[in-house]
């Protein structure tokens, strides 16, 4: 790119993320130009069909079917790939790397399943690849991992990152709200991924981990490397449950340094309500990292929603066209340190477990000594009596998950045991 020559930009999908960058391009144009130095141009945005209803007027003729034909058009000088999905975006974000072009994306699920090919093509290219975007929407969270954190060493990146879980999960807690509801109203509000199944069975909070692990301990994880669970079976009992106790329920992505190698994990769990997490409502992110030097730093704002989201992507423009100008790339993956992932089982958690058991002398301890065979210590019990039958509400001290998933199922098993109603992990002591 010359130094006075316009940066010329085609957008891939105009949904809630890209009709937003679209927009942005236009009305933010003298701004962005004043930034980068020369102006901001949007050449051409590929689209699934001409005349689907839009959020955002295209200009005249900017218009097409054909993303394939554009990104290979060579006076492109960047690429954003807002389509999601694993094809044709790599595909398409392969051939603009080939082509010289620069890309931005907010694809997690591709950069989670095959990212080295993308880095790994940007690199030969000589091309810059950046994804502010695809994590935690608007809030700045993988430029500090990749750059203001290159000094030290993070050892542990906790948060709620999807929005639409927070959303569901959040109006369970407050308004009362029934699953489905809450969740046709986060797809309304565009914070949902196309299939919301990525958001609801935890894929996409897992493709999110991977990434910040990535970036976080300097090797390669990817999502299959990551441990899962979503929400779908996260039921009203377990949300009262959790109230009793003070707590709620929130999906976390926890990416965690043991020795030298890497534990990653997303799924539900209680959280003290006094915990600075507990009070992170509707679709906004939060992330916590701990590193040696720094200590605890905490990144909080809006995780998804077309115009956050394109605010990262837009981000991520302006540094990719100071690139150019200044004929110099941005860094690239760094991924030297080549680490073993930890299987679950022996990830190190504490869990919840409320349980209906026979009223009658005798049954608490022979519970406790379910709990002493697997070696897991009790933290609480709280026993709430009934008619004939009683529920018994136990916090365990930390264990492996290994042990606790075996007292669970012993428990299961136990003629006492009338019924074990919720199951859940416990993070995080009151702040
Ligand atoms: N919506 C959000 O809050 C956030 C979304 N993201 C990511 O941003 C990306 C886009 O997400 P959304 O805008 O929400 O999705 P969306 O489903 O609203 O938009 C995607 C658009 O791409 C179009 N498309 C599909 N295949 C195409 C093709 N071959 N050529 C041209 N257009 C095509 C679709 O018709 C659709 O309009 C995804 O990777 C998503 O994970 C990231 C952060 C937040
Ligand atoms: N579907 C995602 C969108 C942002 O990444 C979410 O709900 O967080
Ligand atoms: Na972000």
């Amino acid at each position: 790119m010359e130094s006075d020559k316009a940066l010329r930009v085609a957008v891939l999908g105009c949904g809630s993320v890209g009709s937003q960058v679209v927009r942005l391009l236009d009305e933010q144009a003298a701004d962005l130009e004043a930034r980068v130095g020369a102006p901001v141009e949007l050449v051409g945005v590929a689209v699934r069909r001409l005349d689907a209803p839009r959020e955002v007027e295209v200009p005249e003729g900017l218009l097409t079917t054909d993303a394939l034909a554009l990104v290979s058009r060579d006076d492109v000088d960047v690429v954003v790939e807002v389509i999601g999905g694993i094809e044709p975006a790599r595909t398409l974000i392969l051939a603009a790397l080939e082509n010289g072009a620069s890309v931005v994306t907010a694809n997690k699920a591709l950069l989670a399943e095959d990212g080295p090919t993308l880095f790994e093509a940007a690199e030969k290219h000589g091309r810059d690849l950046y994804y502010e975007a695809a994590v935690a929407g608007a809030i700045p969270i993988l430029r500090p991992l990749r750059e203001s954190l290159a000094g030290d060493k993070v050892t542990r990146v906790l948060g709620i990152v999807n929005g639409t879980t927070n959303f569901i999960l959040d109006k369970m807690d407050t308004a009362g709200s029934g699953f489905a509801e809450a969740l046709e109203e986060a797809q309304e509000l565009g914070y949902a991924e196309a299939d919301p199944t990525a958001d609801v069975e935890g894929f996409d909070a897992a493709a999110k981990a991977a990434i910040l692990a990535s970036l976080a301990f300097h090797s390669r994880v990817t999502a299959s490397d990551v441990h899962r669970e979503g929400i779908s079976e996260v039921t009203a009992a377990d949300v009262q449950s959790a109230k009793d106790m003070g707590a709620v329920v929130k999906l976390l992505a926890i990416c965690e340094l043991k020795d030298d190698a890497v534990a990653v994990r997303v799924h539900p769990a209680m959280i003290p309500r006094s915990h600075p997490l507990a009070s992170v409502r509707e679709a906004y992110n939060a992330v916590f990292v701990e590193s040696e030097a720094a200590g605890q730093l905490m990144f909080y704002g809006p995780g998804a929603g077309g115009s956050p989201t394109a605010s990262a992507v837009l981000g991520d423009l302006v540094t990719v066209a100071r690139n150019a100008r200044a004929g110099t790339r941005g860094v690239g993956e760094s991924a030297y340190a080549d680490r073993a992932v930890l299987p679950m089982g022996e990830t190190r958690t504490r869990y919840h477990v409320a349980i209906d058991v026979d009223d009658r002398a005798g049954v608490l301890a022979q519970v406790a000594l379910a709990f002493a065979e697997h070696d897991v210590s009790i933290q609480t019990v709280r026993q709430e009596g009934r008619d004939l039958d009683a529920q018994l509400v136990v916090v365990s001290h930390e264990a492996t998950d290994a042990q606790l998933s075996a007292t669970v199922e012993h428990l299961r098993g136990m003629e006492i045991v009338r019924e074990v109603t919720s199951v859940m992990r416990v993070e995080g002591e009151a702040e």
